[in-house]
């Protein structure tokens, strides 16, 4: 694996013991990465109110977004699940909205199996502000 790959991993990996999860104990880090290679990291942090609750993926794109940043490379997602983990339909829909169709999106559980895909990969035939 390409070194700064490595590195955006531990980034997302490093970020699962900052996720604010009193109520799942699930935590979710991610590493979103500018085509400059500027990082960001995201947590999931939930709230009383379930429904509330906001993932580590929007977390991430959020924070990058409300910063100015516009143009991203790669997300990397993390979980300590034993599959790669699998984003939701809401994070889906956000990812669609700011990457392109064929942005790397890599997805990592705790036993190091790794999962290779894009954003179209994860939302086909996405609703997108063209639609409109
Ligand atoms: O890809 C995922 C999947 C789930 N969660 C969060 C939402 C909630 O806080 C907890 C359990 O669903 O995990 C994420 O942050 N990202
Ligand atoms: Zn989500």
């Amino acid at each position: 694996m390409a070194q700064a790959k490595k590195e955006w991993l531990l980034i997302a990996q490093a970020a699962l013991k900052k996720a604010y999860v009193p109520y799942s104990h699930f935590p979710v880090g991610a590493c979103l990465i500018t085509k400059q290679g500027k990082t960001y990291q995201g947590v999931n942090i939930e709230n009383a109110s379930f429904g509330l609750s906001n993932c580590a993926e929007r977390t991430a794109i959020f924070k990058a977004i409300s910063e100015g940043e516009r143009d991203f490379a790669h997300l990397v997602v993390a979980g300590k699940t034993s599959q790669p983990i699998s984003p939701c339909g809401a994070c889906r829909q956000v990812m669609a909205e700011f990457f392109t169709p064929d942005m790397p999106v890599t997805l990592v559980g705790d036993k190091g199996v790794i999962k290779e895909m894009t954003v179209e990969q994860l939302l086909p035939y996405s609703f997108t502000g063209q639609d409109l």
